[in-house]
């Protein structure tokens, strides 16, 4: 007799995969090998930014008081008593009507404070001195980039969790990080299951398919931010299957596996969790696609098993495995960010489960609209190639019209939700 199964809610089947105490770690990486990395500590200004007042322009530094009668009918003159350019610090004791040329970058003289930019003053050589004059009043500070303006030390600047984008490069590298404190990337091992499954070089034969499943999946498991062990592809034979996940499991912090965790005479995923003895958090979901999806623990690691058939294995792979990657990877938002969109089209398929169809999300006049990226069934490979998104249909509706509103879960986006169910 083919053996019920009792199916939880999406939000109960998240939170009983969160709730394992599974944490990540810490690595120390060069600033080169940074980029596209999580943080694992916040992000602090190790000195103030700018670390010295500075000329903003190209121009003269002069102390302000001196041109507070400058103005159209009434040119200040200057003596230019230096010259320099960034990187250079000049040391005159610069007096009054006496003013420094200075170039953009440069460190203020001390008794400076402001900058009169070239284009407001005229330079002319009297008696063999150079000298500068200028028609306009300044204000102290006018023209000046202030020490500490940028940040400030000891400021956090962004926090743990975070994405490295160009411009947090940017930041280490203007605080000296020559090594920073990244998360390790969790090493998520995947096998694809199946005697059907040809590989990618190989012609097609009758009732064969190729695997599509284990690009799709490492794919996404580079996207979340892991590194994949990709074990290859199993037939659906119970011995082989058994011995290859137990071997697994010991070079993995995460495994995922696609296939055979159905009710079908060659479906062994299940029956390989009670051999393992790993404690199954569930083994249905009401949701489409995707309510087969059955999630284990052994020993702190948690075995995905997802379905075989590609839609619903991708989005069990983004509900269920990618928020424990992200969380391993320090994020305080570990879930696909959650948003409200306009649907475009009309969905009037009723739905006793949880709907959460492979969807393009776009932006139209300052709104968020969104259309299913193509057909939406569960063994359908070819909507995912345009999906961007998941359109959230809850449960227990008759379908959707055109123009209502719906929640939308972003693939693309680097931020995340806290909790989005
Ligand atoms: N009597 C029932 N039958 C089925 C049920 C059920 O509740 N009762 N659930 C259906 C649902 S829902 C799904 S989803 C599938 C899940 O099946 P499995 O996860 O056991 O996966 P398989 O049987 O191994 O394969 C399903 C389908 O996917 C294709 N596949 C598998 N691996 C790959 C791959 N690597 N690349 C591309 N395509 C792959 C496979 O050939 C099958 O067509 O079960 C329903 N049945
Ligand atoms: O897991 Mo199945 O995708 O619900 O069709
Ligand atoms: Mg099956």
């Amino acid at each position: 007799m083919v053996e019920f199964r009792k199916s939880i809610p999406i939000g109960e089947a998240v939170s009983r995969i969160m709730a394992i105490n599974i944490e990540g770690k810490s690595e120390y990486v060069s600033v080169n090998e940074s980029y596209g990395r999580f943080l694992s500590e916040d992000l602090l200004a190790t000195n103030d930014v700018p670390h010295f007042d500075r000329a903003p322009y190209d121009g003269y530094a002069v102390r302000s008081i001196d041109t507070v009668e400058a103005n159209r009918d009434n040119p200040i003159e200057f003596e230019v008593v230096d010259h320099i350019g960034a990187g250079l610090v000049s040391n005159k004791n610069v007096g009054p009507f006496q003013a420094v040329r200075i170039m953009t970058g440069a460190q203020m003289p001390e008794s400076c404070d402001c900058v009169v930019m070239l284009e407001l003053a005229k330079d002319y050589i009297k008696d063999g001195k150079s000298y500068m004059s200028t028609k306009r009043k300044h204000r102290p500070g006018e023209n000046v980039s202030r020490r500490g303006e940028d940040a400030r030390t000891g400021e956090v600047l962004v926090e743990k969790g975070t994405k490295i984008n160009p411009g947090i490069q940017a930041m280490l590298a203007t605080f000296g990080y020559a090594k920073v404190h990244v998360a390790q990337k969790p090493k998520v091992g995947l096998f694809a299951t199946g005697t059907e499954l040809l590989s990618v070089d190989e012609p097609l034969q009758p009732g064969k398919i190729r695997n599509s499943n284990s690009y799709m999946i490492s794919a996404q498991i580079e996207r979340a931010g892991a590194d994949v062990l990709y074990f290859g592809t199993l037939p659906d034979d119970f011995d082989t299957c058994f011995t290859a996940v137990k071997e697994a499991l010991n070079k993995v912090d995460l495994l995922v596996t696609t296939g055979g965790v159905s009710v079908g005479d060659f479906d062994y995923l299940p029956a390989i969790y009670e051999k393992l003895n790993a404690s199954v958090l569930f083994n249905k979901v009401s949701m489409r696609p995707g309510s087969v999806t059955t999630v284990a623990e052994l020993d702190g690691k948690i075995l995905f098993g997802l379905s075989g058939n590609p839609s619903a294995c991708y989005v069990g792979f983004e509900l269920f495995a990618r928020p424990v990657i992200r969380k391993m990877l320090f994020s305080p938002k570990p879930h696909l960010r959650k948003e409200k969109a306009i649907l475009d089209v009309d969905f009037p398929k009723a739905n006793p489960f949880t709907r959460f169809v492979r969807s393009k999300l776009s932006v139209s006049d300052g709104k968020l609209i969104v259309t299913p990226s193509g057909l939406d069934k569960s063994n359908i490979v070819m909507s995912l190639a345009g999906a961007n998104s998941l359109t959230v249909l809850p449960g227990g509706t008759r379908g959707f019209s055109a123009g209502d509103e719906v929640a939308v879960l972003m693939l693309e986006d680097h931020e995340g939700s806290e909790w989005p169910w």
